[in-house]
């Protein structure tokens, strides 16, 4: 890591420039510019060079970033050259399809255990990993030193399992129940919450259905032609 703290924003940036960088490594490209890589995240490349800046890099003139090692500076920064165990509590809808996804272990994140309170579903296999009691969360985080855990519960239930998660040494949470958590400083939380995102596109459709009419529309319903217009 750099050791400096770099800010939210940047950080929240960085996973974007590493599926960019992904995609160009895929495709062959060693090096890119600033303004290639910019376009490719789409941000503006002035926000891309201060970005990369606080990690110490500044590109070569003339010859850009390195594919590679700009790949693997990020990844080191947001700590995916190491193995991260993950707990997933909570296997219904959500807690399937996030067992099942590909997308976490391909990026140093091993689902180590699932955990339900539902007795129903102990013992059932979901990507290879058997569904076990809720109650087990304590001996799961101490044997593979769990520090991430993820909740999929219903909301009623999130801040009990996340009160639960950090009374057992869990300090990152990543929360799909559409619920705010209240926990004790240095624990981290992220909210993932489908329905606010949905929302605040509702919000922006309904302002583009409700923006102001062109003259033609305006001349169209007074039921005269455009070029009547003086
Ligand atoms: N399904 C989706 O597409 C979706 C999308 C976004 C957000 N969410 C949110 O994710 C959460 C889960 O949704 P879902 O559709 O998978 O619900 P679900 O009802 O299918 O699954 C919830 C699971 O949590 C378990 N559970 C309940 N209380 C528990 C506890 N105290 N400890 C451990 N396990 C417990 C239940 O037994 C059940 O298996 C909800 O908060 C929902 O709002 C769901």
């Amino acid at each position: 890591m750099s050791g400096t703290r770099i800010p939210e924003a940047t950080v929240a940036r960085l996973p974007v420039y590493l599926r960019a960088l992904n995609s160009m490594s895929e495709s062959g490209t060693t090096t890119c510019s600033s303004l290639e890589l910019a376009t490719a995240a789409g941000v503006n490349s002035a926000k891309l060079r201060k970005d990369l800046s606080h990690l110490g890099s500044y590109g070569t003139r003339g010859v850009g970033y390195d594919v590679e090692y700009l790949r693997y500076q990020i990844s080191r920064e947001i700590g995916l050259t190491q193995d991260w165990p993950v707990v997933v509590v909570g296997i219904g809808n959500l807690g399937h399809a996030l067992a099942n996804y590909s997308g976490f272990s391909s990026r140093g994140f091993r689902t180590v255990a699932l955990l339900d309170a539902d007795t129903a579903r102990h013992g059932d296999v979901v990507a290879g990993i058997e569904i076990r009691g809720f109650d087990e969360l304590e001996a799961v985080v101490a044997e593979h030193g769990v520090g991430i855990g993820v909740i999929a519960t219903p909301a009623v239930a999130a801040q009990d399992v996340a009160d639960r998660m950090v009374a057992v040494g869990i300090r990152s949470i990543l929360n799909f129940a559409p619920t705010i958590l209240s926990l004790p400083e240095g624990v981290d939380v992220r909210r993932v919450d489908l329905s606010s995102e949905l929302q605040i596109l509702a919000y922006h459709e309904q302002r583009k259905s409700s923006a102001p009419a062109t003259v033609a529309e305006v001349v169209a319903d007074l039921g005269q032609p455009v070029g009547g217009v003086r």
